[in-house]
């Protein structure tokens, strides 16, 4: 669809001349004398402009604006591929345009800017910026001033910027503070920053709305702030999974053009009660154990992951339990159908219809999907009983660095559905293939070892003989390297020699002085007896409670993202555009 607002000129670009047109879609322009078959057309969707200057202007190292009369030049986001991740970097691109007069100039700069209007209608204006000073390699201001500023600025964007100075602060501020005018939130830092961005928003927009977070059966109401994270932790999971690499430049190019990405979001419960919120995974067994584990070493940096992941690896630990699933409509998509989830996903697209089918009507926008948990056409809960080396579940491929394709490659970010990953107890060669299929694109769900379950929500308990076991480890809250300001919403069981005679009456064991003072987390390598109940990695925090419902909702929240470009449609059909078969990203 075309509208009214095409402009149509002679430009020139340096010493040569260009015909350049403006339709509401597009700015193109094409070099005139040369002959036709070496005529090459530069087209930018109007909705990667980033900005438009009067006069020759840079922006970096600092803003220079020169020879404003007849000159005016274009910013917009150009792509190069990204070398080692899948997805591709967005870089600042530039073209300097000159009028043969003041009055033309001001009429493409108008046209323009109207146009950007029109057609990027979700642009933030004002964002409220929190920034973790301490986060990764302590690199977050300096990022965020010499990297990611100078661009807002460009854009027209005006930012209140806070750097933290405690844990949860930019949580709190979300869930107390006026929120009036901000058109999204940007944290500065990595997932554990982006989690309480996304707990502070979830939490204000519940308490707004009058729901009760703690009922898992509620249906939540989707935050109407959008989520931008410049990655700028040591681990920038989300950022990844969400634009295909950890680039500050690239995330603050895709906040800038408003662009807009669903995320599914699960709700952990235990005893009626919301421990926390996840997008990436809610890990028992080896994934809870390394980051118990990697908690002890945090001064290695993001190494003790590795560390960790080959210390819990040798202690070859398996724990029983009891999963409860209730399984997504395999009609639509399974774990194994091979798809990947990219920029324009059908599957996710499909789902938005799925999940508010009024869209249009705002009313019903919240309210109509309740019946996706209650009353389910798609299939009844299924349980399995037994003994594994972990049982995960991620709402999206959980793709990083160390795992490009992710736990679950086939995941959609916003299909309002989860992965149950379960590997069953197995031979250590067996489980370390199972690992090392993380980092390659063999497919680890292909092993007799592993089921995978495309889910909306699960359950997990203990058998029954080992209750006793976790009744004593968490009124001691023992042993599993557990924050102690930071348990989940609920206060769990201060510790007291009141409650260490419940947990010897609870176990019918005593407690040895030994037990009472040390924390035997990991024990595999050099006691005879292992604990025979993990920890929960909820995204990356160590949740407080073994017993757990989970729930997914369907886009939930909305990121300032578009899913990850497919690199190998990059590709240049300029000329031929309209010919091209290929789905072309640069010219859509
Ligand atoms: C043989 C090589 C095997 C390599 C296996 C690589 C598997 C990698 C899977 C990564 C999954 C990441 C899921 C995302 C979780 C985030 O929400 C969360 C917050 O940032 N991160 C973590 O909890 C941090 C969790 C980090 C877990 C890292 C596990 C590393 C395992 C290394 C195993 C080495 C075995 C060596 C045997 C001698
Ligand atoms: N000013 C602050 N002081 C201390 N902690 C903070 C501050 N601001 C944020 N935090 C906390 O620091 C934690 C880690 O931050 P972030 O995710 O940005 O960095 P990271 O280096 O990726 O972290 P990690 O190494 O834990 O994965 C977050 O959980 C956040 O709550
Ligand atoms: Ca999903």
């Amino acid at each position: 669809m075309e509208t009214d607002l095409r402009l149509e000129s002679s430009l020139w670009v340096g010493n040569k001349r260009y015909r350049a047109v403006l339709t509401g879609w597009h700015l193109r322009w094409t070099e005139v004398d040369k002959k036709d078959r070496d005529k090459k057309t530069i087209s930018v969707p109007v909705a990667e402009v980033v900005g438009v200057e009067e006069g020759r202007v840079e922006i970096l190292p600092q803003k220079l604006v020169e020879d404003k009369d007849k000159e005016f030049t274009v910013f917009y986001v150009k792509r190069s591929s990204s070398g080692g991740s899948f997805g591709l970097l967005w870089r600042l691109g530039r073209t300097q345009f000159s009028c043969p007069s003041r009055v033309l100039r001001d009429q493409w700069t108008k046209q323009l800017r109207t146009a950007l209007k029109t057609h990027s209608p979700l642009r933030p204006h004002r964002l409220l910026v929190f920034i973790n000073p301490f986060g990764g390699k302590r690199k977050g201001r300096k990022i965020y001033h010499s990297l990611v500023a100078p661009l807002f600025e460009l854009a027209g964007i005006s930012s209140h910027v806070i750097v933290t100075e405690w844990a949860n602060q930019a949580r709190d501020h979300l869930l107390k503070k006026d929120l009036t005018g901000f058109d999204g939130v940007v944290c500065v830092g990595g997932d554990g920053m982006f989690s309480e961005i996304l707990h502070g928003l979830i939490g204000r927009t519940q308490q707004e709305a009058g729901l009760c977070e703690n009922d898992p059966a509620v249906t939540l109401q989707p935050c109407s702030l959008h989520i931008g994270i410049i990655p700028a932790g040591s681990t920038d999971c989300v950022c990844y999974a969400t634009v295909g690499v950890i680039d500050p430049v690239t995330s603050a190019l895709h906040i800038i053009i408003g662009d807009s990405q669903p995320l599914d979001v699960c709700s952990v419960h235990h005893a009626s009660a919301l421990v926390r919120y996840s997008v990436s995974l809610v890990g028992y067994g080896f994934y809870g154990d390394v980051l118990a584990e990697s908690e002890k070493h945090r001064w290695m940096g993001p190494l003790r992951y590795d560390y960790s992941g080959a210390m819990v690896y040798l202690s070859n630990r398996s724990y029983a339990g009891i999963i409860q699933y209730l399984p997504a409509d395999p009609m639509i998509s399974t774990p194994r159908d091979k798809t990947r989830c990219l920029s324009g996903c059908s599957v996710c697209s499909r789902s938005t219809e799925r999940l508010f089918p009024h869209s249009s009507d705002s009313a019903s926008l919240y309210s109509s999907h309740f019946s996706q948990f209650s009353s389910d056409s798609e299939g009844e809960w299924q349980s399995v009983e037994g003994r594994f080396k972990c049982v995960s579940l991620t709402c999206m491929s959980s793709s990083c660095p160390r795992s490009p394709l992710g736990l679950s490659p086939s995941a959609h970010l916003a299909d309002g559905t989860g992965d149950l990953i379960l590997v069953w107890d197995t031979h250590p060669l067996g489980f370390l293939k199972f690992l090392h299929r993380h980092t390659s694109t063999q497919d680890q769900f292909d092993l007799p070892f592993v089921e995978v379950h495309r889910v909306k929500a699960i359950r997990f308990l203990l058998p029954s003989s080992d209750k006793a076991e976790e009744a004593y480890e968490e009124i001691m809250g023992q042993g599993h390297g557990r924050a102690e300001e930071e348990r989940g919403y609920q206060e769990t069981v201060n510790r007291s020699s009141s409650q260490q005679h419940l947990a010897e009456k609870s176990t019918g064991r005593e407690m040895t002085n030994e037990q009472k003072t040390a924390s035997p987390f990991l024990c595999g390598l050099c006691c005879s007896k292992s604990p025979s109940v993990s920890v929960w990695n909820c995204d990356g925090e160590i949740l407080p409670f073994t017993e757990i419902l989970c729930r997914i909702h369907g886009q939930l929240v909305r990121l300032y993202a578009r899913g990850i470009e497919d690199s190998t449609n990059i590709h240049d059909c300029s000329e031929q555009h309209d010919k091209c078969e290929r789905r072309c990203i640069l010219n859509k």
